[in-house]
């Protein structure tokens, strides 16, 4: 199989060079990530600067592939459209340094990388590590593995990406998988003020998760039960549930 494996933690960052590790066991991977981490840049495309691109080998792993100066959804998209010349059977994005939840996948670079190849037709998959700490990427890496072998098995449909999360512990204290819906994920967000030399007030965001109750079928309870979490997601955001009260209203 032929993987397309980007990130948005960056190219050198530890979770993609796990990851790759991993996958190529499995398959043909090529690496189309950006230059610098590139968190919470969402779907967000870069159309008003140039995207830089080079080939680069991370210091400390044999990984070689594409460096783009740019976002992951960048990556996706250049790959597939330029870069890359043939069609992959899977775009991967991930290991990211930290959880992917509920509405997190809104503005999660690591998910709409896999978004970015959903829309392009392909199964994807987005993989987060529930921990901003630990560094052992091994158990979600193969993990990750075992589920493209299930997938090329059994085939996804193709507008569907899957939104992995997996707890920070061993293969053996992993409780299992539970394919989730999202949760509700709400932060208590911080916009702390500072001045800048010239006198200028600018904010530094910040905040912490805001524990909310949630469904025993959703993505957060599985990985509070130290279970890895996959949520099947598509993008079609058309909320059916209103659209006959709207026409009722004759505009
Ligand atoms: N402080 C806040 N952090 C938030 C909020 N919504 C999401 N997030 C975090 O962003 C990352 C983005 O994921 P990545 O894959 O691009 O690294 C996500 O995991 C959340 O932790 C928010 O409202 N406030």
């Amino acid at each position: 199989m032929r993987i397309l494996l980007t990130n948005d933690d960056g190219i050198d960052a530890t979770g993609i060079q796990v990851l790759w590790q991993e996958l190529l066991k499995i398959g043909e991977v090529v690496v189309v990530a950006p230059d610098v981490e590139r968190s919470a840049a969402s779907q967000a495309i870069t159309v008003h600067s140039p995207i830089r691109v080079d080939k680069y080998c991370a210091s400390d792993s044999r990984l070689c592939g594409w460096r783009i100066g740019g976002t992951p959804a960048d990556c996706v998209k250049i790959a597939l459209e330029t870069l890359v010349s043939t069609t992959p059977d899977f775009v991967v994005s991930g290991i990211n340094h930290g959880p992917n939840l509920g509405t997190d996948v809104l503005y999660s670079g690591t998910v709409s990388a896999a978004i970015e190849g959903s829309l392009h037709g392909i199964p994807s998959v987005a993989v987060s590590l529930d921990s901003w700490k630990s560094s052992d990427f091994k158990p979600a890496a193969e993990f990750t593995a075992k589920l493209l072998q299930d997938i090329f098995q059994r085939s996804l449909p193709s507008n569907t990406l899957l939104n992995v999360n997996v707890p920070a512990l061993s293969a053996e204290q992993i409780a299992g998988v539970a394919i989730t819906k999202l949760g509700v994920r709400q932060y208590a967000n911080v916009f702390e003020p500072r001045l800048d030399p010239r006198g200028r007030t600018y904010y530094w965001m910040g905040g912490e998760v805001v524990e909310n109750v949630n469904d025993a079928d959703s993505d957060i309870v599985a990985i509070n039960k130290s279970k890895i979490s996959v949520t099947p997601i598509h993008f079609d955001l058309t909320n059916y549930g209103i659209m006959e009260t709207l026409k009722s209203w004759k505009l």
